[in-house]
């Protein structure tokens, strides 16, 4: 069994935000280090190949990754969602981004879209806590 305390974490960023989730998480890995990662293809590869943290990768994001997420996140799979989503590029997948923004709303998992907010999800002491979220199933 997964350690109470330790979290598992989507990391996903679209192509023009991919530079800025790598510094993020180069910026924190000695803190990401000690959780569990996973994230969709593309990014979660980079992600490995670039600061040498395991990073489970799920299929790319058009390819189906971000449904692939969204299901763990309904299967109560996932603790944290860092996603930095691009706000000035559609995506052929957009459907499923918005898919997977609303499952993480539904299922109140914490969710980060660009530094500040991951920065406030890493520095809020709640990554190093047991926690119980609200299960919008009960
Ligand atoms: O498209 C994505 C999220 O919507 C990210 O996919 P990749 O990590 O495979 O580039």
């Amino acid at each position: 069994m997964i350690s109470p305390t330790k979290k598992r974490i989507a990391l996903i960023a679209h192509d023009n935000r991919k530079k800025d989730l790598l510094e993020w998480v180069k910026e924190n890995a000695d803190s990401l280090i000690n959780h569990e990662l996973c994230g969709t293809g593309t990014t979660s590869s980079i992600i490995a190949k670039n600061t040498g943290l395991k990073v489970k990768a799920y299929k790319s994001g058009p390819l189906g990754g971000d449904q692939e997420i969204g299901a763990l996140i309904s299967d109560n799979g996932i603790d944290l969602l860092i996603f930095f989503w691009d706000p000035l590029t559609s995506q052929p997948h957009d459907p499923d981004v918005k898919a997977l923004l609303r499952i993480a709303v539904l299922y109140d998992i914490p969710t980060a879209m660009n530094k500040t907010g991951a920065d406030y999800l890493l520095q809020s002491g709640l990554i190093d806590k047991e926690y119980e979220r609200h299960d919008m199933q009960k």
